[in-house]
This record gives structure tokens, C-alpha cells and sequence, in this order.
């Protein structure tokens, strides 16, 4: 007869205990499981991938429903143990159910700190550990605007990362003075924080908490200072407690996690722990690479195989945050008895530190370019004497030219390594399975063995030595080109989707989504709006626009606000006015009680704290056209007073910048596009931090392209010298096409142009013939352009979308 096993908690680590134990003895036992969320097991690490929409929920299962009937296993989900009788040998549910075992294995994770501060129980007020938190996140981007994360961390970091793809503005509250002060060492912290700065992140160091602010809801946040902070959502990652309360009142010894030998047995008999849960040697370990090892020899105890038991792990981390390389191992703080090498090459932005005791390396970080990863985290497991040899450990040894790439190489590491050894810590894919991916299933690519066996799919840290055995497996000839889905629906490129989307003359989302095989046959939130905006741009004239593909506000033609109103804004043409608009304005500021009225830094009007119900109906009384604030199109012309009335100005920069923006308005691109002119060098209008900016000179005119004011201030480059007034439109225009064209979707003109090569740029543009070209298809383009208000004026059916809403709305 079978014996009886009973596991509580389905999370990452047990479930990859019960994966290995099937593996050696697939009838030893008869399997339960008892697990408190409503869902089969998935890959937790990866919801912070799914808030920054790089995968959707079904890309995170790990084991489906069918994984359990398949192997004969039962699965109690979302219901709790709620006791256990070591005596009686039994697990009561919370559904009252008893269970008995003759193997008891607690597998229960851990629980998020939830700091105890006075008001952490309004609403929104959150942690970010499983699928209902990182709903709840997505649903509350679609209403609210501001969020707080407490918590400097790994968590609060990618958390902070999500929303502020979902559009939420981000503070992260820390109470350290600099951040992920657990990884880094403060050189690389500050490295990240700019970064992250720059991304788009708040950092409010050193701050204590104090009070959670608001009625039923929260509205902010009071610091120890007196200082506050509003938010419509506060996400708590300031660290996790092991899930002990269960063992503890069964009578399982407990200290910070559930007391573990090197086997994984309590001090109960037939009782083990796997996971965050448990503590070994006095450890508790919160990342997945050191749990599958502790699952691994658990499952080889219960099948009666050999192991040498468990010894602890090193660990390494690296952030999930995309343009962000980070990475961490060992003791990487100096020490009395340690000795470190530093690389910092400020220019790059590249960090690299080494720490060494007695000639082994202990630890490691790595910012900017973290290639070294394998090879390092390697030389800290061997721990391998480089006593005399330091250097080479970075820098390769003497004479082999120095280019960084240093001690073992990683094809030595590959060819070290055992079968069964993990490379990939967050999906716990062994070397052996890569293997298989490879030979078996014609994996050519590390995008392939992506898909195939989610290998690199997590923190992304794997990556080389996933390459590496793609290599030393293929050859270097046969490994396909790496490239990089546009989103983790697809592993095909921007460019070979839209190449698809020509050639096949696809028209909807759904059918490129189809035809290109995406895993995800819905898509996701990033390719949805970016497939939408590259059919459109390919097929101006068959295309129907999806406004469900659409970002919120985009569908709103409106700005929605922190408070869940919008903004209206009509188009003032070059920053000029006339008293009859001016009037106009006013009188239905008036009528609609809008509650602030406020001049932009695009020289125009923003009428703020509109409801939603009103908006059809002030955009009728002013019939004004739509000032596209809300949209991923041109946004304003800002001008200065030019030769007009200015004793500097050499050129009519009003004129000018009225006809860019009557030319271009209601243009779809990639990203916001922002312009303005000048009436002369001393450049009052700022046009040389512009998409695209006009300086008057004597004669002509100077075009700036590809600056930017905003997060990651850049000035614009010279892109050209033209005489008339003409030549700026033609240029502008070829400009403006070749962007549409070229760029990926959500790409500013100044990462766009760093990306593509100012060079490349102006080689597209330099002939009168190709400018004539891009010219035709972006005037065919915008002959199709409509105001998207007078058609919802015009229209009972399209208004009444506005008319029946009377909550704030994010649908
Ligand atoms: C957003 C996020 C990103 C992360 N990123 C990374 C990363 O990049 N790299 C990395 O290495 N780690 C990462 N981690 C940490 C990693 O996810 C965890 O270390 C790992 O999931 C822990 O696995 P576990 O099985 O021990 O616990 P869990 O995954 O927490 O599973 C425990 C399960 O037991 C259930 N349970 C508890 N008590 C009971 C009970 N009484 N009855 C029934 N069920 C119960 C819980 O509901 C839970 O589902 C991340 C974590 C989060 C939240
Ligand atoms: N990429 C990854 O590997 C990854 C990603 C997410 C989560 N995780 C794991 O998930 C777990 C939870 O992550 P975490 O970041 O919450 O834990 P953590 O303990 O690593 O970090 C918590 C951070 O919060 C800060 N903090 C503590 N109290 C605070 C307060 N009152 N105000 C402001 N800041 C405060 C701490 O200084 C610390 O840096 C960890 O085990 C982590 O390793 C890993
Ligand atoms: S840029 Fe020149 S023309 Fe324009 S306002 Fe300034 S000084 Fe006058
Ligand atoms: S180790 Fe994180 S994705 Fe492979």
C-alpha cells in the first residue's frame, strides 16, 4: 500500500519538492496537497513581471490542473490547514476536512511584513506577494494616480517599476539612506538610483513611516519628520516573515523559520519544512535557487535515495527591472580581513567590485554590465584560492588583453558543470534540461529555450550561461541571432512583427496576434497598444482604430487625474490665443465648476477636476480642437514672440510654429512628440530639449532633433541648416515619418535616436528624393485625421459612453 504524503502550501518550493520526488519514485506515495490560494502552482517570482506587463497570468502557471490529476495528485486549493495532530498523524483543512499522513511536509512560505502603523488598514493599502495583490494593482493603476511603495528592496523596486508601467506616479519610501542596501554596497545603489530616477522613480531616503492617511481609503502617508506624501495606493515590501504560526502551535520547533536538520526534518518525527518557511543552520532564504536545492534533497530522503544532505547556499540576486542590469552575491560588504577590486567607469555607467578573503572571492556586485555574473557567482561556490591572481578574476589573465572578461571562462563553466545543476534559479531549469531543449526539441536560440523551458524568463541573470550552453551544445554557427520579443507574449522582434504585419497585410491585433503564433492568443498589456499603433502607422487607410488596445486616457481623449476627474485642454496654436477663445474658455470653466484653471509649460490651458459626464459637453461649448495632452501624438508647438515684436528675432517663429502644429496635429507616433521655435539663437522657447526644435538664424533656420526635458533631460542634436520656412515643414515632416516608422512603440525621439544613430537618421533624410517619400505617407496619414471630440459630439453612441458613467472610471 501507498504511503500517505501530505504537503501544506503549493507554492514554488514544495511543489518543485513533489516535482523531484515523482521524478525518483513516481508510486511511492499518495500525494495531497493543501494549498491556500485558489490557484494551481505558479512562478511568483514572475508577478513582477506580469505588473510590469511583460506576462500575462497564464505565462506564470508552472503546473496546470492537469499536472495534478495527471500525476494522481490531490489538490485541496484555497482551503488552509488549520491543525495538525502529530499524534494522530493527521491535517484538518479549513473546509474541515482530515487528512491523514504518514509524511508531513510543511511548505508554507512566508508572510509580508505588513508594517504595524496607525490607519494600515484602509483600503489600498497593500503587500505584493501573490495574484490577488498584483490585481489588485492592476486595477487600481486604471482609477487612481499615485502610488507609494514603502520599501527600498528588491520587492519595492519592482513593484515600483510596474506601476509606474501602468501609468501611476511612484514614490519609494525607504528607510535606509540608500537603496537595496541588502545587495549593494553604495556606490552601485546610488548608480541604480539615478537610474531609477531617470526611469521615472521618487526616492524619499531615510524616512520613517509614521501614519497611513485618509478616511476609508487612504490619501497619504506621514513621516517621523512631519513630512507627508499623498497616495491613492501604498504597496508595503519592507520584507517577509517565515509562515510559521501552524508548525509552531502543532508543537514543531520554531525559532525564526521551522527548525530544519541537513535533510529537512523537524524535530518531529515524520514532520519536514521546505522553502521560506524553514530555517537551516540558523538561515531562512527568500529567493528560489537555495529552496529547489532544499527540495531536492528532501525528495531524495523520501524516495530512500543517497544525498549528502543540504548545506546552505550562497545567494545571488539581481532586479527584475527592465533597462536596469544589477546583480549581487555573497558577502559583498567589506570586512576586517577582506580585500576588494573596483572597477567604476562613470562614462558607461559601469560598476564592478570584487571582494576577496584570503585569496577566494566571497562576493560580488556588478551595475551596468553584469556579463560576469556566471562566471563570478561560480568562483564564489568553488571557492577556488586566486591568491596571486586577483586581477585575472576580472580582467583575464596578463596579456590576454583585458577586456573584462576574466578568471574561469564561462565555456570552461559549462563544461564543469554536473547535469542536474540548476542555471536557471527562478524557474529551476537544470543543465540537463537545457540540454534536451537543444537537442530534442531544436531550440536554436536563447529566446527559443526561453520559450521552451522558461529558462532566462525571470530575473534574467541566467542569461549567459544559458547562452554559454547553447553554444558549447550547438556551436557557435549554429546559435541563432539572440533577440528579444517585444513583450512575453512573442519571441519575435519589433521589427520582424511589423516586417509580418506589411508582407501579410495583417489589420487587426487579434489576427497579427494569430497568425504570428503569440503563447498568449489575448496578448498582453505592451503589445496590445504597441500591434494597434504599428498598423496604423502600416496601414493608415484600412486600419480601424481598437480603442480597447488603447491606454486608458487615449480612450478617454482626456488625462485621467489623481482623484479619478480628467483635464481638458483644447490646442492654442503656437501658444497664441485671441480674446474670443480666452472668453469661451472662461465661460465654460464657469459653467462646468471646473476647479482649477492652469496655464502648461506647453503654453496652453488645462481646465483640471473634470467628471467624466461633462466632458462632451464642454468640448461642444468650446468648440476648440483637442489638444491630444492625453495621447501619443503631437502635443504642443511652443513658441516665443519671434521677429513679431522681439528686437532680436531674425524669423517670424509664431508663424512657424502655427503651421507645424496645424500641419501635424492629431499625427499619431510612437511616443508624445513635443516642438518649438525659436525666433533666434538666444532660443527663449527652449527648442534644443524638443522632439523636434526650430532655431532662427540669420537666413534660415537651424532643426534640433531628438531632445528632451522631461525625465531624462537631453539636448537635441543639429539634424540640419534650411533657408525657408518651407524646407522646415519638409524636413519636419520626413523626420517625423521616418520616427513613426522606425521607432518601437513607447520610444521617445531621444531614445529612438540614441538607439538607431543620429547618423543613420540623417543618411534616411538627406536626399530630397526619400524626404519627398516619407513626406507622401505621413500627408496621406494625416489627411485621415479626425477631431476626436467633434466625432464623439457628433455621435449618440460615443457620447453616451461618457453620459451613463457616473464613477471614476478606468475602463
Ligand atoms: C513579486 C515577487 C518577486 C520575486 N522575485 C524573485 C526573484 O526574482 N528571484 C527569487 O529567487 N525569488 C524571488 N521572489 C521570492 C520567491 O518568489 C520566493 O522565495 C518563493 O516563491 C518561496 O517559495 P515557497 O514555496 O517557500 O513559498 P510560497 O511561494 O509563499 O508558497 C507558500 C504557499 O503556501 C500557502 N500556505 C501557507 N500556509 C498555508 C496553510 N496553512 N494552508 C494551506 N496553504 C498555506 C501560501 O498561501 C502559499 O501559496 C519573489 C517574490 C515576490 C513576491
Ligand atoms: N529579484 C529578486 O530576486 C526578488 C524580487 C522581489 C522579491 N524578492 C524576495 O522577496 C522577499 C521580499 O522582498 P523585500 O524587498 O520586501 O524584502 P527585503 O527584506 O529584501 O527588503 C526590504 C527593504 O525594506 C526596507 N525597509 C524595512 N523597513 C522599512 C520601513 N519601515 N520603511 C521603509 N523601508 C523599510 C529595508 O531597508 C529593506 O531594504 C525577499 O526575500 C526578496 O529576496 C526577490
Ligand atoms: S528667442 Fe530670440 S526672438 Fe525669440 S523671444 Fe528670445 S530673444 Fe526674442
Ligand atoms: S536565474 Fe532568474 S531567470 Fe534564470
Amino acid at each position: 500500500m501507498k504511503k500517505k504524503l501530505v504537503m501544506i502550501g503549493n507554492g514554488m518550493a514544495g511543489v518543485s519538492f513533489v516535482e523531484q520526488l515523482l521524478k525518483l519514485n513516481p508510486s511511492g506515495y499518495e500525494i495531497s496537497i493543501i494549498g491556500a490560494e485558489p490557484h494551481p502552482n505558479y512562478n511568483r517570482i514572475m508577478l513582477s513581471s506580469v505588473l510590469a506587463g511583460d506576462a500575462s497570468m497564464n505565462d506564470i502557471i508552472l503546473n496546470d490542473w492537469h499536472w495534478y490529476r495527471d500525476n494522481g495528485i490531490r489538490l485541496l486549493a484555497g482551503q488552509e490547514a488549520v491543525a495538525v495532530d502529530t499524534a494522530q498523524r493527521s491535517v484538518t483543512t479549513s473546509a474541515g476536512e482530515r487528512l491523514q499522513y504518514d509524511d508531513l511536509v510543511f511548505a508554507t512560505g512566508s508572510l509580508p511584513f505588513m508594517l504595524p502603523l496607525p490607519g494600515a488598514d484602509k483600503a489600498g493599502v497593500i503587500a505584493f506577494r501573490d495574484i490577488k495583490d498584483c490585481e489588485t494593482m492592476i486595477e487600481t493603476a486604471k482609477r487612481y494616480r499615485k502610488a507609494v511603495v514603502i520599501g527600498g528592496g528588491l520587492l519595492g523596486l519592482e513593484a515600483a517599476r510596474g506601476l509606474i508601467n501602468l501609468n501611476m506616479e511612484v514614490s519609494v519610501v525607504h528607510i535606509h539612506g540608500y537603496l537595496m542596501e541588502k545587495q549593494l554596497d553604495e556606490t552601485a545603489s546610488r548608480m541604480l538610483q539615478a537610474e531609477l530616477e531617470r526611469q521615472g522613480m521618487k526616492f524619499l531616503l531615510a524616512k520613517q513611516s509614521d501614519a497611513i492617511l485618509g478616511e476609508e481609503r487612504v490619501t497619504g502617508i506621514a513621516f517621523k519628520d512631519g513630512t507627508r506624501e499623498d497616495a491613492d495606493l501604498i504597496v508595503m515590501a519592507v520584507g517577509i516573515r517565515p509562515n510559521v504560526l501552524l508548525a509552531k502551535s502543532s508543537g514543531v520547533e520554531v525559532n525564526r523559520g521551522i527548525v530544519v536538520n541537513d535533510f529537512m526534518q523537524t524535530n518531529v518525527a515524520n514532520i519536514h519544512a521546505v522553502g521560506e518557511c524553514a530555517e537551516h543552520r540558523g538561515m531562512v532564504y527568500g529567493l528560489v535557487a537555495p529552496l529547489y536545492e532544499q527540495g531536492a534533497v528532501l525528495a531524495k530522503r523520501l524516495a530512500g535515495a543517497e544525498s549528502g544532505g543540504y548545506h546552505g547556499s550562497v545567494l545571488s540576486t539581481k532586479l527584475k527591472v527592465s533597462g536596469v542590469n544589477v546583480f549581487s552575491a555573497g558577502r559583498f560588504a567589506e570586512q576586517p580581513g577582506t580585500k576588494s577590486l573596483r572597477v567604476q567607469d562613470d562614462l558607461d555607467g559601469v560598476y564592478k567590485k570584487v571582494v576577496f578573503e584570503n585569496g577566494k572571492v566571497v562576493g560580488a556586485v556588478l551595475f551596468g554590465d553584469t556579463s560576469d555574473s556566471s562566471k563570478l557567482f561560480s568562483a564564489i561556490r568553488s571557492g577556488k584560492d586566486y591568491t596571486g591572481s586577483e586581477r585575472e578574476v576580472l580582467f583575464g589573465p596578463a596579456g590576454s588583453g583585458g577586456g573584462g572578461k576574466g578568471g574561469a571562462s564561462t565555456a570552461d563553466l559549462v563544461t564543469a558543470m554536473s547535469g542536474d545543476e540548476i542555471v536557471c534559479g527562478c524557474n529551476g531549469v537544470t543543465k540537463d534540461d537545457l540540454a534536451h531543449a537543444i537537442t530534442e526539441k531544436g531550440c536554436a536560440s536563447v529566446a527559443d529555450l526561453k520559450a521552451c523551458t522558461k529558462a532566462s524568463g525571470g530575473c534574467g541573470g541566467c542569461k549567459p550561461l544559458v547562452e554559454a550552453i547553447l553554444t558549447a551544445t550547438l556551436g557557435a554557427d549554429q546559435v541563432a541571432q539572440a533577440k528579444e520579443g517585444i513583450c512575453g507574449c512573442t519571441t519575435l522582434s519589433r521589427d520582424e512583427v511589423v516586417d509580418a504585419i506589411r508582407k501579410m497585410r495583417l489589420t487587426t491585433t487579434k489576427e497579427v496576434m494569430h497568425v504570428l503564433d503569440w503563447h498568449h492568443p489575448e496578448g498582453c498589456s505592451k503589445c496590445r497598444p504597441a500591434l494597434n499603433y504599428y498598423l496604423g502607422m502600416a496601414f493608415p487607410e484600412e486600419h480601424e482604430d481598437e480603442q480597447e488596445s488603447r491606454f486608458v486616457n487615449e480612450r478617454n481623449h482626456a488625462n485621467i487625474q489623481k482623484d479619478g476627474t480628467y483635464s481638458v485642454v483644447p490646442r492654442i496654436y503656437g501658444g497664441v490665443t485671441t480674446p474670443e477663445d480666452l472668453m469661451k474658455i472662461a465661460t465654460v470653466a464657469e459653467k462646468y465648476r471646473v476647479p482649477l484653471v492652469k496655464f502648461t509649460g506647453g503654453q496652453r490651458i488645462d481646465l483640471l477636476g473634470v467628471k467624466k459626464e461633462d466632458l462632451p459637453g464642454m468640448w461642444k461649448d468650446l468648440d476648440m480642437p483637442s489638444g491630444y495632452a492625453y495621447g501619443k501624438s503631437l502635443r504642443t508647438v511652443k513658441t516665443c514672440v519671434g521677429n513679431t515684436f522681439c528686437r532680436f528675432g531674425t524669423q517670424d517663429a509664431i508663424k512657424m510654429g502655427v503651421d507645424l502644429e496645424k500641419k501635424f496635429e492629431r499625427l499619431n507616433t510612437p511616443h508624445k512628440v513635443k516642438l518649438a521655435v525659436s525666433g533666434c539663437p538666444r532660443n527663449c522657447a527652449e527648442a534644443t530639449i524638443k522632439d523636434l526644435g526650430v532655431v532662427a538664424i540669420d537666413g534660415g533656420w537651424e532643426i534640433y532633433v531628438a531632445g528632451n526635458g522631461g525625465t531624462r533631460v537631453r539636448a537635441a542634436d543639429l539634424l540640419t541648416k534650411v533657408k525657408t520656412e518651407e524646407e522646415v515643414l519638409g524636413w519636419t515632416g520626413a523626420y517625423l515619418q521616418y520616427y513613426r516608422e522606425t521607432a518601437n512603440y513607447l520610444e521617445r525621439t531621444s531614445e529612438w535616436s540614441l538607439r538607431v544613430g543620429l547618423d543613420a537618421i540623417k543618411r534616411a533624410l538627406e536626399k530630397q528624393e526619400d524626404r519627398d517619400a516619407l513626406n507622401a505617407r505621413i500627408d496621406k496619414t494625416l489627411e485621415l485625421t479626425k477631431d476626436p471630440w467633434k466625432e464623439i459630439i457628433e455621435s449618440d453612441s460615443l457620447r453616451s459612453a461618457f453620459e451613463t458613467l457616473t464613477s471614476p472610471a478606468g475602463s
